[in-house]
């Protein structure tokens, strides 16, 4: 193969997802080993004594805004319950994913996912910066996925659209109930605190993904990675694991601890730009997905982000002369730009 041909087929990996069904042993190009991680990362080394866990809040409790706020200074996320969205929904979601990632792989590759789109079918937008593929596919979703549905169930569209975007509302409530509580812990509001973040004209302009990913059974899971590590390019993320183990969070001194999951609980992440807006308060969770070799895993996440012009910088309050601003200020869209040249050093490219 030329050079170029070689170039070509490796984008064309890292942009779409193997054939899983057909494929009995792990291929190299899959096979993560500790020589394509970092050192103080291997594979699979998770340590957890059961002492050290993921908080589970319940949101309807009145000692819930100091819990939220430890959660993500200590951790950058928590599982919540209690939240009010109902457990037939998440059913239901749950059952649409599933129907979508069992098409045949050429059913799904008529909505391939562009090289820098974030809509349909494919791997991982982080998958070019590491070396090896992950176990992986996703279908990435904003607001109503009717197009691409279409393509999908020519005749039987209706129900996934439905779902998908009921799920959307409920989640876009969510988020904006939880950030209320995340600025409450540090004693501001959605109200006065994030003007920059509300719609305009009346039209609500945050621009909202929802990412379906499906982690298939792997011939040999100790050797793969379904979602390698990264932080969420969103103010908060929320996650439904479905129900399978597999979402592992990084803390420091503990490593890799496994995220247990709760029926009907959700998990919220912190993203990069809540780290931003809170001036450094929140860190952003580091996080990843293992396979295993018995379960068809699939989850969803629902990714909250400001309007694409909107300036996101450290709240005003939050900064004086002892808490001077430690991020300069910038765009969503500039951000997202910036995140996929440079990756896991973003936060450290606009720090002042
Ligand atoms: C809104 C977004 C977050 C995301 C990039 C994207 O534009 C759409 C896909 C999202 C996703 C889902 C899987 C993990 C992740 C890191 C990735 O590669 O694509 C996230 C992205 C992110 O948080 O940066
Ligand atoms: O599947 C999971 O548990 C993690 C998914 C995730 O981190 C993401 O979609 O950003
Ligand atoms: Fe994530």
């Amino acid at each position: 193969m030329n050079p170029t041909m070689e170039s070509q087929t490796q984008a064309f990996n890292h942009l779409l997802p193997l054939d899983f069904d057909n494929v009995s042993t792990l291929p190299d190009s899959y096979a993560w080993s500790t020589t394509t991680l970092p050192s103080d990362d291997p594979c699979h080394c998770t340590i957890n004594d059961r002492k050290t866990s993921l908080p589970v809040i319940d949101i309807g409790e009145p000692g819930a805004y100091d819990l939220v706020r430890h959660a993500c200074e200590k951790w950058g996320a928590f599982q919540v319950i209690n939240h009010g969205v109902p457990l037939s929904l998440f059913r239901e979601t749950e059952f649409q994913t599933r129907r979508l990632f069992s098409l045949p792989t050429e059913r799904k590759l008529l909505v391939a996912r562009p090289p820098s789109g974030f809509i349909g079918y494919g791997s991982a937008r982080i998958s070019p910066f590491y070396p090896k593929l992950m176990w992986s596919e996703g279908f990435g979703m904003k607001g109503s996925p009717v197009e691409l549905a279409r393509k999908l169930w020519p005749q039987d569209h209706a129900k996934f659209c439905e779902v998908m975007e009921r799920w959307q509302a409920e989640m876009k409530t969510m988020c904006d109930k939880i950030v209320g509580i995340m600025l409450g812990s540090l004693g501001l509001t959605h109200e006065d605190d994030m003007k920059w973040f509300e719609p305009k004209n009346g039209c609500d302009q945050t621009q909202c993904v929802l990412q379906l990913n499906s982690y298939p059974v792997c011939p040999d899971p100790n050797r793969a990675m379904g979602l390698a590590p990264h932080t969420d390019t969103s103010l908060i993320t929320l996650l439904n694991q479905c129900n399978i183990n597999g979402l592992q969070v990084y803390q420091d001194g503990a490593g890799w601890v496994p995220v247990e999951p709760v029926e009907g609980a959700l998990v919220v992440n912190v993203g990069d730009l809540m780290q931003i807006v809170s001036n450094g308060k929140f860190k952003s969770v580091l996080h990843r997905a293992v396979v295993n070799n018995t379960c068809h895993r699939v989850s969803t996440a629902f990714f909250l982000g400001p309007p694409s012009d909107a300036e996101v910088s450290p709240l005003r309050k939050l900064v004086d002369s002892t808490h001077p601003p430690l991020y300069q200020p910038v765009t969503g869209n500039e951000y997202v730009q910036l995140k996929y040249k440079v990756f896991n050093k973003v936060l450290e490219s606009i720090r002042l």
